[in-house]
């Protein structure tokens, strides 16, 4: 947390991705809360998560119970590291941090270490999802508390509807003929799409109303009832 450390995150110029963890081994070293928290965020995007924590939090060993992560209770080892794809250190002993870092390091393991973002290769931004749709957002490590309250302010104005218009955009585009010659005509119908006061409709389940919108732009061939049947459907399951 060291006033160097601070500056060196502030001139890097973080790249954001996605990241497909299902079935990769990631590795938590640490057994506190903000290691319940990466923990959590791992298993939903179904990581095989291990544990490594001399003690842990009740969470943590409620997971450990249920099966859903390996929790190894000692201290960190380097050999930790063989197979890891991810690393997140989240001890509270400074010492411990730069270990795994330094072996993270040597072993071209991705890091994040949860008190220093100046050790870290990766920092976790705050999310908000709705259905296929990620809002996330990053200080860059300068400020946790507002990556926090901008998640919350996000999540006010991203109602659960989005879920829904971003389901229908992607049966939309299953359905037409993707890239070619095709590509600047379904820009089009995209953009037109979205301009529409679809998710008014969404908001208010007003199913014929998005029929009747949905008729107006897209193309013959595309049958905007069934689209919205499948809307319907899928949200009926969901309840
Ligand atoms: C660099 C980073 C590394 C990383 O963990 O990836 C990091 C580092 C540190 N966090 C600290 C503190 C807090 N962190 C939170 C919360 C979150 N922290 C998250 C990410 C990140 N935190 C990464 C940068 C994100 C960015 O770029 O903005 C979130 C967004 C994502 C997540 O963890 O899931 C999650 C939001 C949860 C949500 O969605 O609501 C809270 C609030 C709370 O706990 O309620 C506090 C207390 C308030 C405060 O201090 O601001 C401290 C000081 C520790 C100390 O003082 O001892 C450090 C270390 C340091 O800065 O040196
Ligand atoms: N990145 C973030 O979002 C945040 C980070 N922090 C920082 O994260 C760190 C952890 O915070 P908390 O979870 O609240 O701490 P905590 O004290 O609850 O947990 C620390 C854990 O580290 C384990 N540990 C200690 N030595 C170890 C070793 N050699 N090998 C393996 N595990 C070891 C302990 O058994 C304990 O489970 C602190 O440094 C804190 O300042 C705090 C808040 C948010």
């Amino acid at each position: 947390m060291g006033g160097s450390d601070q500056a060196i995150t502030t001139s890097r110029v973080w790249y954001p991705v996605n990241l497909d963890i299902s079935g990769r081994l990631c590795l938590v070293v640490g057994g506190g809360r903000v290691a319940a928290r990466k923990i959590s965020a791992l298993l939903l995007s179904r990581a095989v998560v291990r544990v490594v924590s001399p003690e842990s939090c009740g969470k943590v060993r409620r997971l450990a119970e249920e099966g859903r992560v390996e929790l190894i209770e000692r201290a960190f080892r380097d050999d930790d590291l063989t197979g890891v794809f991810l690393v997140f250190a989240a001890t509270d002993i400074p010492a411990v941090q730069h270990r795994i870092a330094e072996q993270a390091r040597q072993r071209d393991v991705l890091l994040n270490s949860a008190e220093n973002p100046g050790l870290s290769s990766f920092l976790v931004p705050a999310r908000v999802r709705r259905g296929d749709l990620l809002l996330a957002v990053s200080t860059g490590g300068a400020s946790p508390a507002l990556s926090a309250l901008l998640k919350r302010k996000l999540a006010l104005q991203f109602g659960p509807e989005y879920a829904l218009l971003v389901q229908l955009m992607a049966a939309v585009r299953k359905t037409v003929d993707l890239g070619g010659d095709h590509a600047a005509g379904n820009r089009m119908l995209f953009h037109d799409l979205l301009a529409l006061p679809i998710l008014e409709a969404i908001r208010e389940r007003d199913w014929d109303g998005l029929r009747m919108l949905l008729h107006t732009v897209l193309p013959t061939g595309i049958d905007g009832d069934v689209l919205v049947r499948q809307l319907v459907d899928r949200e009926r399951s969901e309840q």
